[in-house]
């Protein structure tokens, strides 16, 4: 799990290492790490570095000498602010690097290898300053690479908005951890691959998380030699309707491929014996169970009627689409709702662009009403958990995930997950990241059903992370694959 960051809590780390090392300067710290990265990006070739008026463009000014001293190329620079940071002025001008003006710029590009962009940092405000328009513009247009140092210009730190004109990055260098527009969409689409680098900084706990694979990785729960099909979990499903009878096949089909120990699917009989035709290890018809998934493609008849008795099981619930409607004001313990924006806003008596306006502080309001966990839906998906007071983003995929659908056949991830004993804030963040990379598998307009039966792919590779043995005696993924 890796700490998203505020601009706040980033400045008074750095305060606090200014006092506790006085000699220490991060700036060049920083500096060096760009050049660094900016010579692995593009070992010759001239290099561009455009630099606005504060700290980020003095990163930028030193990285520029470092990258004159060590290599033999050539390196300009354009203050597009008029002014720079002072001491990074002389340091560059020191070692006779060039200053451009707008004219020059323009004229020079094209035979430009890299820019380097330090117009804004974490103390950038959304929107690019106007002057830098067709810059940008044209970066992308010639296709030049573009390494933003800390934050591509055009975008704030803490804002997952993306604004109409932002130079944006082929690769983002962030220090000491990462900020919410390098991992919430549609921010992140313009920071390119993102490195986080190391400058000394002592950061506290985040209550802003993003899963990798390796959480996802060590909380799987990998069945064990004592496992059986109880223990690994019965997940009840009631979904679908004579409208929607897709929205009993896809939930099933994402909680089969995800591993559920035992399906009871407790839907229209038609619909059972479509899912059977599929996925003949489904049981039909009702028994205990750990967990229920409620709620896909239910359409509004009789929804109520099929909620009520499941609801006074008080297993945890996967509460999804027109199950949302009827929320009671208390759910049981552990449940998990599964909302799009549209469906939080009606939730919450909202629009939706005022929950995609503010995803985080959504998705938490509604967690902390109903004291369950939450999972927003989306290109970036957000969970909110009220109990340890935390939002997690989950890994994210390909947005051809972007179809009818998907949301079903996570709801039956999640549903396996819930019924294997795990809490539901951690089920949530699994399922999520665990489709996610499954439709990393298969980029493309596969089916979502298609795109769950990666799923059994991806954990055999999660295996090897875990270092799981597949096959009896000692042997893990690992060990076998050297034979
Ligand atoms: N805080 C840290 O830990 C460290 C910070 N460093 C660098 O310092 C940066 C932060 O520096 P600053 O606080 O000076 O902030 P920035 O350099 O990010 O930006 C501040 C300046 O840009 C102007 N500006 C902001 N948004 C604008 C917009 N949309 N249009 C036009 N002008 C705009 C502001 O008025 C201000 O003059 C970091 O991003 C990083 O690059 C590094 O030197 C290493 C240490
Ligand atoms: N831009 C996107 N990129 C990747 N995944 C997306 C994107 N937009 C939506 N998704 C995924 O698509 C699914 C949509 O869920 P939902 O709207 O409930 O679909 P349905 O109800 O049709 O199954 C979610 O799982 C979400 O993760």
């Amino acid at each position: 799990m890796i700490g998203i960051q505020p601009v706040d809590k980033i400045r008074a780390a750095e305060r606090e290492f200014a006092e506790a090392n006085p000699d220490v300067n991060l700036m060049l710290r920083a500096a060096d790490q760009v050049a660094e990265l900016a010579e692995r990006m593009v070992p010759s070739g001239t290099i561009l570095v455009v630099v606005g008026p504060g700290n980020n463009g003095g990163d930028g000014l030193f990285a520029a000498r470092k990258l004159v001293r060590d290599g033999r190329r050539q390196v300009m620079v354009w203050p597009v602010a008029g002014t720079a940071h002072p001491q990074g002025v002389v340091a560059a001008r020191q070692v006779g690097i060039r200053f451009l003006n707008d004219l020059e710029v323009g004229r020079l590009l094209p035979d430009i290898a890299l820019v380097i962009d330090g117009i804004t940092g974490i103390g950038g405000r959304t929107g690019l300053p106007e002057n830098v328009h067709w810059f940008a513009e044209m970066c992308d247009v010639l296709k030049i690479p573009v390494l933003a140092i800390d934050i591509p210009s055009g975008l704030a730190a803490e804002d997952h908005h993306r604004p109409a004109h932002v130079l944006a990055a082929t690769r983002t260098i962030t220090f000491a951890a990462p900020k919410l527009c390098h991992l919430a969409q549609p921010a992140a689409s313009a920071c390119g691959d993102v490195e986080v680098a190391d400058i000394g900084l002592e950061l506290p706990k985040s209550n802003l998380r993003q899963m990798q694979r390796m959480d996802v990785a060590r909380w799987w729960p990998w069945p064990t030699p004592y496992t059986d099909k109880y223990s690994r979990g019965v997940l009840g499903i009631d979904t679908g309707s004579d409208r929607y009878p897709g929205a009993a096949v896809l939930p099933v089909t994402g909680a089969v491929y995800s591993g559920a120990g035992m399906i009871r699917f407790t839907g229209p009989d038609r619909l059972a014996d479509l899912i059977l035709h599929k996925l003949p290890s489904v049981t039909v018809g009702s028994g205990r169970v750990e967990a229920w998934l409620v709620g896909c493609g239910w359409s509004e008849e009789g929804a109520e009627q099929r909620f009520g008795p499941i609801l006074e099981s008080g297993v945890p619930l996967v509460i999804d689409a027109d199950a949302l409607r009827y929320l009671p004001k208390r759910l049981p313990e552990g449940s998990l709702l599964t909302p799009h924006a549209g469906e939080l806003a009606e939730l919450l008596g909202i629009s939706r662009p005022e929950v995609e306006d503010d995803p985080v502080g959504k998705a938490y309001e509604a967690a902390e009403r109903w004291e369950t966990t939450v999972l927003l839906k989306g290109a970036t998906q957000y969970i909110a958990n009220p109990f340890e007071k935390r939002v997690t983003l989950a890994i994210a995929g390909p947005s051809w995930t972007a179809q009818a659908g998907s949301g079903d056949v996570l709801a039956g991830i999640c549903g396996t997950l819930l019924a294997a004993g795990l809490p539901a804030p951690k089920a949530a963040a699994l399922a999520a990241s665990v489709q996610a990379m499954a439709a990393a598998r298969k980029p493309g307009p596969f089916p979502p059903d298609v795109v769950a039966q990666a799923i059994p792919e991806v954990l055999v590779h999660l295996a090897e992370l875990a270092d799981q043995p597949v096959l009896a005696g000692d042997l893990t993924p690992r060990s076998i694959a050297a034979q």
